[in-house]
């Protein structure tokens, strides 16, 4: 299967289960994997026959702009679903990360895998 990667993608949004976290916006990085339905493209070479990784980033701009979730969990299962179901990925592996949110802690969120990998 063939992969493409976004990685240290940083993008703001409400999330948090604290009621600050509800009112002040936080960095998060998030990191995806993306496996493609085919690898067509590597000989067409035509954007067309692969998941346009500008339009991803677009469209999870665009949810973090709009939806706020509690849970990171709850964040990366939507967006794994949204990639899978708009963008025709039949794999995915997302991790969102907090940055610094903890005294003592640099980074902690979650990574989940979605799909069938083959
Ligand atoms: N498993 C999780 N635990 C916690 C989360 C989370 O998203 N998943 N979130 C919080 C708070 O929002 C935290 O980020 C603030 O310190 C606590 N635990």
């Amino acid at each position: 299967m063939d992969i493409i990667f976004l990685n240290e993608f940083r993008a703001e949004t409400i999330i948090g289960v604290y009621p600050w976290e509800r009112e002040v916006p936080q960095t998060i990085q998030l990191d995806l994997e993306i496996g493609l339905p085919h690898s067509r493209a590597g000989t067409t070479d035509d954007v067309a026959d692969t998941i346009d990784y500008g339009k991803v980033v677009e469209r999870i701009q665009q949810v973090l702009g709009e939806k706020h979730f509690s849970l990171v969990e709850a964040l990366a299962e939507h967006l794994a679903q949204l990639v899978m179901t708009e963008f025709g990925a039949p794999w995915i592996k997302i991790s969102i990360t907090k940055l610094g949110l903890i005294r003592g802690v640099k980074r902690l969120g979650i990574t989940i895998e979605r799909g069938a990998k083959s």
